[in-house]
């Protein structure tokens, strides 16, 4: 997907990362077996100290999880962002309101909390800090986010629980082990407890604790569960680099092993000269039989691993590849017309989803709009238009600023109607933003709409 889009994830826990469960109040339902269970204390009962203590997380029981069908892994992996409609809890459990109630009062400081919640992890457990980057700017900020997605969805089961598989799954790649869970809810805990002064309390402590338990929990059984049947991580090799523009490259490797994944789903990626610091990318093709990979990468000021691969990167340099993510996929269980819309870069994954859905041998309409700044920036147009040439379903339209005199999502409107279409939207996050108001306000409502985390976006830029 994008190197934006979900920004750097670096080996974390924190409710962060990226979010919850569902503990004695709610949202997640315990497994049975020897895990132990967080306190089951309701709203207004008061839990001792010793109680609120973060339990040491269940290993996950390999044999029955052997027995269990592996799901597809794509299917698995919407991030609770992924696309713009999400169903709104009804009504908030007790330990949302105070989970909720701790995030509001420490919003204006949050900066504050995530630098000394890191001090203290690595101060008290200096044994974690090499699973981190060495720069730990973009790590910060992801921290916050993780906390704020874990407040948000704490009553949503099904997003929320979706989301942790994924981040478990996701995090192998940093090292991540169980046992590391312990360490980083405490420090959670205190630096919550140290900068929430209002709002905290032994009933708030507790609704903590029980949402960071069952958090945790999703994600180390997830992790084990992605062991059976998956590596931590993929190596691949450049085999080709093409520079397109004098900052956008399509780099193209090979995965030492096979790499499953759906079109429209994205990956991260490691560079050999930026260890643990990982980018998102969309992959550009639908699987192909010869099981390369390709990434649209444009390289961005101070990006430092968009620089690498466009400037540096070359045929022979190995890099490492996380597990796919993203639910912006193709619904082949029905025949409704696809919007696309790609902006710069963003092409890549549209391009995919053109791909499969030829693939498919569906007779859908797709209609691709192809936004750039200039002519020169519609790099791949000509691949666009070679598609569209070879399937009569297709039509690809090239919005380039400087001629339209408007932007991408405002020609949309000049075409039409959508109303049988679903909607696909890749790009920049403004470009995201202001597509899904204009989509909403010509009627395609936001269930048809589908796009990768803006937020992720934002915070990946790089
Ligand atoms: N490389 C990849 O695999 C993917 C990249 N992306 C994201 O796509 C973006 C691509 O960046 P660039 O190529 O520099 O794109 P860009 O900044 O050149 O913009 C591309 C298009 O989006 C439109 N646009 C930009 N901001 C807009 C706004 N606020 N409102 C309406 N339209 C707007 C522009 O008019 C232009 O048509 C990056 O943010 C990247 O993270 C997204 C998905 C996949």
């Amino acid at each position: 997907m994008f190197e934006a889009r979900h920004s750097m994830d670096a080996p974390t826990t924190t409710p962060s990362a990226d979010s919850g469960s569902d503990g004695g109040g709610g949202w997640f339902t315990p497994h049975t077996g020897p895990a132990p269970q967080p306190p089951t204390t309701g709203s207004g009962e008061e839990a001792t100290q010793e109680e609120h203590r973060i339990p040491e997380p269940r290993q996950a029981p390999a044999a029955q999880q052997a027995q269990q069908p592996a799901p597809p892994r794509a299917a698995e992996t919407p991030g609770p962002m992924a696309a713009s409609a999400r169903p709104a809890p009804t009504h908030a459990s007790p330990d949302a309101i105070l989970v909720r109630r701790t995030m509001e009062e420490i919003g204006p400081v949050a900066d504050r909390v995530t630098s000394y919640f890191y001090a203290l992890l690595f101060v008290r457990h200096p044994e974690l800090r090499p699973l981190f980057p060495a720069a730990m700017d973009t790590q910060r900020d992801r921290l916050l986010k993780a906390l704020l997605t874990a407040a948000e969805h704490v009553d949503n089961k099904d997003v929320l629980v979706a989301y942790l598989k994924n981040l478990g799954r996701g995090h192998r790649k940093y090292g991540t082990q169980a046992d590391h869970y312990p360490a980083v809810g405490e420090c959670l805990i205190a630096a919550l407890t140290q900068y929430a002064t209002t709002t905290w309390n032994a009933e708030t402590e507790a609704a903590w604790v029980r949402t960071y338990t069952t958090i945790s929990q999703v994600m180390i059984d997830a992790a084990a569960e992605d062991e059976l049947r998956a590596p931590a991580w993929w190596m691949a090799e450049v085999v080709s680099h093409d520079l397109r523009t004098p900052d956008v490259a399509v780099v193209t490797v090979r995965p030492d092993q096979p790499y499953p994944f759906l079109a429209g789903q994205y990956t991260t990626l490691e560079t050999p000269w930026w260890p643990r610091i990982w980018r998102h990318y969309s992959f550009a093709s639908a699987p192909r039989s010869d099981g390369l990979l390709s990434f649209h990468v444009k390289a961005v000021p101070a990006g430092w691993v968009s620089n690498a691969l466009v400037h540096r990167a070359r045929p022979g340099d190995v890099l490492r590849l996380g597990p796919p993510a993203g639910s912006m996929t193709v619904d082949h269980t029905t025949d409704s017309g696809l919007l696309c819309l790609g902006g710069g870069t963003g092409i890549a994954p549209i391009k995919a989803l053109v791909e499969d859905v030829a693939e498919h041998g569906d007779r859908r309409s797709v209609e691709v709009f192809y936004g750039a700044r200039t002519n020169h920036d519609l790099y791949d147009i000509d691949t666009m238009l070679r598609l569209s040439q070879s399937h009569a379903w297709l039509s690809v339209r090239p919005i380039v600023d400087q001629q339209a005199h408007l932007q991408l999502p405002d020609a949309v409107r000049e075409y039409g109607p959508w109303n049988e279409y679903d909607a696909y939207l890749s790009g920049p996050p403004g470009m995201i933003r202001s597509s899904i108001d204009t989509l909403r306000r010509i009627g395609i409502p936001g269930s048809r709409i589908r796009h990768d985390s803006v937020e992720d976006l934002v915070a990946a830029a790089d």
